[in-house]
């Protein structure tokens, strides 16, 4: 019973998945339609020159004059070959087409997604959807589903032209048919969860690749060059093993119709044989014969062998559209000048999975105040700025921005444009450090990057480098000190001049003096900021109005004393 409703789920899982390619191919489907022409025009010419050759070899048998055949068999050769050369280039254009606005799709899914939905994927994970499986698509649809299409028609037309000649040699060679088809709907089912297997191994593959080269110290600080190439190995076997197995699968089944294709045309052979013998049939019939079997079969072969590639679009569509039905961020249009912004957070409960990490909070900041939120280690505080700032779904509660005019507008997505955010950690881009300064602000002048610099006190340094803001820095900061690059992503948030500004322990890496000139630089904003800072030391927060703590899923508000 259980096996059936699967069954009866899965059907309906194809459905939605071949209709999700259907949309995706609509914008294509003109030059996917003209390939097809092209393609059939191609089997037509090929069924043209089959009926063509039987002539020749008559006309040779009873002594008539054949040369005008010949060329013209030539010259409908030279259009077919020249028709599969502009059919292969324009599939080719179509593709790459077709895979980049698919891949194009996606990618902007997942960055208009909300970052905690997204963030449960490894980065290896989306890579294998966003390449092989978009890649897999892509061939599908410009490639598969236009061939088995053209298959069809090119069975139909030769199988009718068959009939013409022999009723009983067309129903032969269609003997195959049921072999083929009930080879393919055994292999479709198993194949799927074969594919699923190896898209999955291929996804712990590449993660592991790209997790282990880009903490290669780590690798190296501990030893472990030679766990980590075996872990590769072990991971490269599994999926060998996967790709084996459906490799295996593929070749038992095509086995089987290889053999009933053999058993067909062998039928058809000493049919044709016996016909001679009793001169019902020319020896051109009979060439037009073998010919035609063979072509009314490969169609049939062909089209079971897309069953593979067809189990393997959908397996992929499967994985792609699970991404696709990633719920978007809420995106509100501009509801309040933002100018002097405060925030209101009213009864906001939130958890992860199964842990509350924060229950009914409530709390109010007031524009161009400093805040310090503060507490113990994995206690709430980037989970709440991260709330904050609208990276998170599901939460409940209500957190409200509002200007000094009482103008009020919901968090959303939206409202980071009025939000400079330094997190915690390296977050640099590889680029020049100006590159990653003007992710702050897109058309900010070097004058403007050079106050932002001065202002997070990276103007000495920066100024000293031999390339100055040209400076090509590597992958997460490579060739900066973790200090100097918390000082490039200060100048980044700071260049922003955002009336909301939110600091994840921002300064953790520096020493007291530079530290204490950052803070300085803060105060000099112009216009002033309100100011959320998360941090662990005592030295902050004699820069703050307040500070709020999270204890026990709460928070509790204090007024810092000026003495402090
Ligand atoms: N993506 C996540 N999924 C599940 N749990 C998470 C996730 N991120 C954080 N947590 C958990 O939520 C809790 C709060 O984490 P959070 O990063 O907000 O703490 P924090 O106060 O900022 O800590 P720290 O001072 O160490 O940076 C921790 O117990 C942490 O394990």
């Amino acid at each position: 019973m259980n096996k059936l409703k699967r069954l009866w789920n899965d059907r309906g899982n194809q459905y939605q998945y071949a209709k999700w390619l259907m949309q995706y191919a609509k914008p294509y489907l003109g030059r996917i339609s003209l390939t097809m022409l092209l393609d059939l025009l191609v089997t037509v010419s090929t069924l043209v020159m089959v009926q063509i050759s039987k002539e020749i070899i008559d006309n040779a048998t009873i002594h008539n004059g054949f040369v005008s055949l010949i060329v013209i068999y030539i010259a409908i050769m030279l259009g077919v070959q020249m028709l599969d050369v502009i059919s292969a280039l324009l599939s080719t254009m179509l593709n790459e087409r077709f895979s980049f606005g698919i891949r194009k799709q996606i990618y902007e899914k997942i960055i208009n997604s909300h970052w905690m939905d997204v963030k449960k994927y490894h980065t290896g994970d989306l890579m294998t959807r966003l390449t092989s499986d978009a890649g897999n698509i892509a061939d599908g649809i410009v490639g598969t589903i236009p061939s088995i299409i053209q298959l069809a028609i090119e069975l139909i037309l030769v199988f009718f032209t068959l009939f013409s000649y022999s009723r009983l040699l067309a129903v032969f060679a269609l003997m195959v048919a049921p072999v083929a088809a009930l080879s393919s709907w055994w292999l479709g089912r198993k194949l799927k969860r074969l594919q699923i297997k190896v898209q999955e191994s291929e996804a712990s593959y590449r993660s592991f690749l790209q997790e282990s080269l880009a903490n290669l110290l780590i690798v190296k600080a501990f030893a472990n060059e030679k766990y980590a190439t075996d872990r590769l190995v072990e991971l490269r076997e599994n999926r060998f093993y996967w790709v084996f197995k459906k490799t295996k699968m593929g070749l038992v089944s095509s086995t089987v119709m290889s053999l009933s294709f053999q058993l067909g045309y062998i039928a058809a052979f000493t049919y044709g044989v016996l016909q001679i013998s009793r001169q019902v049939i020319t020896y051109g019939t009979m060439s037009v014969f073998l010919t035609l079997v063979n072509r009314v079969q490969s169609p049939v072969m062909g089209l079971a062998q897309q069953i593979p590639r067809v189990v393997s679009i959908l397996a992929s569509a499967g994985r792609i559209m699970e991404l696709q039905n990633l719920p978007l961020e809420e995106k509100l249009p501009e509801q309040m000048e933002a100018e002097e912004v405060g925030v209101k957070v009213e009864h906001l409960t939130f958890g992860y999975a199964n842990d509350t990490v924060l229950e009914d909070v409530s709390f109010q900041i007031q524009p161009g105040e400093f805040v310090a939120i503060i507490g113990e280690s994995g206690i709430g505080k980037t989970t709440l700025v991260r709330i904050i700032m609208s990276f998170m779904s599901n939460i409940q509660g209500k957190v409200t921005f509002y200007n000094n005019t009482g103008e009020e507008e919901r968090a959303n997505a939206e409202s980071r444009t009025f939000i400079a955010y330094v997190p915690q950690g390296n977050t640099l881009f590889s680029g020049t450090i100006r590159e990653n300064i003007r992710m702050g602000k897109l058309d900010a002048t070097d004058e403007e990057m050079w106050e932002a610099l001065r202002l997070s006190s990276g103007y000495e340094f920066v100024k000293e480098l031999p390339q100055g803001l040209d400076t090509v820095i590597g992958e997460r900061g490579h060739g900066l000190s973790e200090g100097q690059a918390q000082r490039i992503a200060i100048a980044r948030a700071f260049i922003r001049k955002a009336p909301f500004l939110v600091l994840d322990e921002a300064t953790s890496a520096l020493d007291e003096g530079t530290e204490l000139s950052v803070l300085k630089g803060l105060q000099q904003l112009q216009p002033r900021p309100t100011c959320l800072i998360i941090t662990h030391r005592q030295s902050i927060l004699k820069y703050c109005d307040r500070e709020i703590k999270i204890e026990q899923k709460k928070t509790v508000e204090n007024r810092i004393a000026e003495e402090v």
